[in-house]
C-alpha cells in the first residue's frame, strides 16, 4: 500500500497542476475578452488626455461616474487607468483583493527627483513588505506610546507660539510638527530659528512641487527625454532634477550623520533612529540603514490643522461644545494629554468630521495592479492605475447628510462615539496593505493639538477694517494633497 500511495502521489501533483493551468489559462483568455469598464471614448494615441480633468478631478470624476457608473475607465497616454467612484467597488478591489491591487504606478519622474527611496512608491514586492515591516515596527498601536511625550512637548511648544502670533498660526503648526516629527524619529531637538536639518527638510518638500512643472510632466510620459545632454538648449528642467536629487539625498543622510555622531560621543538616544542605529551598531549590519528611510513622515497634518481651524471659526457652536467638554474633563487648572482622548468624545468626533469635511487626499494614492483581474464583468487589465474618489465616498449625503456641512454630531450617539452610526472616515488614511502606517501615530497628534488649541483659545475669523469678521470660503487646491 504505501508503495501504491507514493507512486499516486506524483500522478496526482501531476494531474492537479494541469486542471490548474487550464482553469487559469481559461480564465486568462476569457477576461482578455472581457470589456473594460464604460469611459468616455478615447482619440487616437493620446487616448482620454482631453478628458482628464485638470482642477478639482475629485468633482469632475462623481460627475462623470453619473454618466458612466461607479467605475470608469480612461487611457492616457497609451496608460490604462481606472477610477473608482463607487464605495463597495473601492472596498471589494482595493481592500478585498489587496494581493492584486497593491502597487504603486511606475513613475519615472519620481526616480529622476531621487524620491525613489521612499516607501510610499515603492512597487509592491519583497522591498516595499521589508520597508512596510520595519516602519510598522516603530509605529504600531503599542509602540507609538512612546512618542505621546515627545507629541505633548511639542503641543506645549505650539501653545507658546500661537499666543505670541496668533494670527499667524500656519507657522507655529508647522514648526510644532516639525519639532514633533524630529523628536520622535531622531531624537533631535529643534532650533528655533534656521535650524540645518529643517532647512534640509523644507527643500525637500519643495522639490515635490517639481513633479507638476511644464517639461517635468513630459518626462514622466517620455522618460527618454531625461536621456538628452544637458548642453542642449531647453534642458534646464534636467539640471533642476539634478539639484533635486542633492537635495532629497541630502534629507536622507543628514539628521542620520548628526545622530551618528552624537552616539559616538556616547550620547544616549531612543528615537526610532537611535534604536535602529544601536541595533545596527550591535549587528554590524550598515545595510540595515536602508530599512530606515520611512521614518520620515509626510506632512499632510499641518493641512488638516489648518481645515480644523477654518471650521472651528465657521461653526462658532461647535467650538463652544467642545471647550465645554474639556472644561468638565480637565477643568481650568490642566493642559490635555493624549491619554485623556477616551474621555473626550466630541472632540473626537472633531477629529473625525475634520479628515472627513476636508478631505486632505481626495484622490488618495493611486494603487497599481499586478495582474489581470475581472470585477463585475469587466477586466481591470495588469498595470492599470487604480484611483479611488475618497472625496466622493465622505460626501455622499446618502451616507453622511449635509456633506458639506461640519457636524461632529453624526459621529456620537447619546453622547458617545457609536458603532452603528456612518462609517469612519478611514479610507481618509486609504486602502488595504498600502493603508497609511503611521495613522496611530498622526491621530495621537491630531488630538493633542486639537484639544489644546481648544481648551486655551478661543478661534474667530479675522475682521475687516469696520471690526466686522470676515466669512472665509473654503476653496480646496488640486493636488494629491488639497
Ligand atoms: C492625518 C494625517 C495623515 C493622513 C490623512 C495620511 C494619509 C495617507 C494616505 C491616503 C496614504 C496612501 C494610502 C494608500 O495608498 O491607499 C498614506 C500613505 C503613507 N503614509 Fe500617511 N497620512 C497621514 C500621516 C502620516 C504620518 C504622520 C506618517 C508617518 C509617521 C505617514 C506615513 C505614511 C507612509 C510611510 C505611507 C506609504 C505607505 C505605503 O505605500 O505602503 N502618514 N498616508
Amino acid at each position: 500500500m504505501p508503495g501504491l500511495l507514493s507512486m499516486e502521489l506524483p500522478v496526482c501533483l501531476i494531474g492537479g497542476l494541469a486542471v490548474f493551468l487550464f482553469f487559469t489559462r481559461s480564465l486568462r483568455g476569457r477576461s482578455r475578452r472581457l470589456p473594460l469598464p464604460p469611459g468616455p471614448p478615447a482619440l487616437p494615441l493620446i487616448g482620454n488626455l482631453l478628458d482628464y480633468p485638470k482642477v478639482s478631478p475629485w468633482l469632475a470624476f462623481r460627475d462623470m461616474s453619473r454618466k458612466y457608473g461607479g467605475i470608469i475607465s480612461l487611457r492616457v497616454m497609451g496608460q490604462q487607468i481606472v477610477v473608482l467612484n463607487d464605495y463597495k467597488a473601492a472596498v471589494d478591489l482595493l481592500e478585498k483583493r489587496s494581493s492584486v491591487y497593491s502597487s504603486r504606478p511606475a513613475s519615472p519622474l519620481f526616480k529622476l527627483s531621487g524620491w525613489d527611496w521612499s516607501m510610499s512608491i515603492m512597487p509592491y514586492g519583497q522591498w516595499w513588505r521589508r520597508h512596510r515591516r520595519a516602519f510598522w515596527q516603530y509605529f504600531h498601536p503599542g509602540a507609538i506610546r512612546s512618542y505621546h511625550a515627545c507629541q505633548e512637548k511639542s503641543a506645549r511648544t505650539l501653545l507658546s507660539r500661537l499666543l505670541k502670533t496668533p494670527e499667524d498660526f500656519a507657522h507655529p503648526i508647522e514648526y510644532a510638527l516639525n519639532a514633533s516629527i524630529m523628536g520622535t524619529c531622531y531624537g533631535l531637538p529643534v532650533a528655533h530659528e534656521n535650524d540645518p536639518n529643517l532647512n534640509v527638510f523644507k527643500a525637500a518638500e519643495s522639490t515635490l512641487d517639481l513633479m507638476n512643472t511644464g517639461s517635468n510632466v513630459l518626462v514622466e510620459s517620455f522618460p527618454a527625454l531625461a536621456s538628452i545632454p544637458t548642453w542642449f538648449p531647453g534642458t534646464n528642467f534636467l539640471e533642476r532634477l539634478a539639484q533635486s536629487r542633492k537635495i532629497t539625498a541630502a534629507m536622507r543622510d543628514t539628521p542620520w550623520l548628526d545622530i551618528k555622531a552624537l552616539m559616538a560621543a556616547g550620547e544616549v538616544n531612543t528615537s526610532v533612529a537611535g534604536t535602529i542605529l544601536q541595533r545596527v551598531s550591535n549587528s554590524s549590519q550598515e545595510s540595515l540603514l536602508e530599512s530606515s528611510e520611512e521614518v520620515i513622515g509626510k506632512n499632510i497634518t499641518a493641512i488638516i490643522y489648518f481645515a480644523f481651524l477654518l471650521a472651528m471659526s465657521l461653526y462658532p457652536d461647535v467650538q463652544a461644545k467642545a471647550q465645554a467638554e474639556l472644561d468638565c474633563v480637565l477643568g481650568e487648572a490642566r493642559l490635555p494629554v493624549i491619554g485623556d482622548m477616551e474621555s473626550l468624545p466630541y472632540v473626537s468626533a472633531i477629529i473625525k468630521e475634520t479628515l472627513r469635511w476636508h478631505t486632505t487626499g481626495p484622490l488618495g494614492m493611486p494603487h497599481a495592479t499586478i495582474t489581470d483581474d475581472e470585477y463585475n464583468g469587466y477586466l481591470i487589465p495588469k498595470g492599470s492605475v487604480v484611483i479611488a474618489n475618497t472625496w466622493a465616498f465622505l460626501h455622499d449625503p446618502k451616507v453622511y447628510p449635509k456633506p458639506d456641512e461640519f457636524i461632529p454630531e453624526r459621529f456620537l450617539k447619546g453622547g458617545k462615539l457609536g458603532t452603528t452610526l456612518p462609517p469612519d472616515p478611514v479610507v481618509a488614511f486609504g486602502y488595504g496593505r498600502r493603508t497609511c502606517p503611521g495613522r496611530h501615530y498622526a491621530n495621537a497628534t491630531l488630538f493633542i493639538y486639537m484639544a489644546s488649541i481648544l481648551h486655551t483659545f478661543n478661534i474667530a475669523p479675522p475682521v475687516d477694517e469696520d471690526g466686522k469678521p470676515i466669512r472665509i470660503h473654503p476653496r480646496p487646491t488640486t493636488g494629491f494633497v488639497s
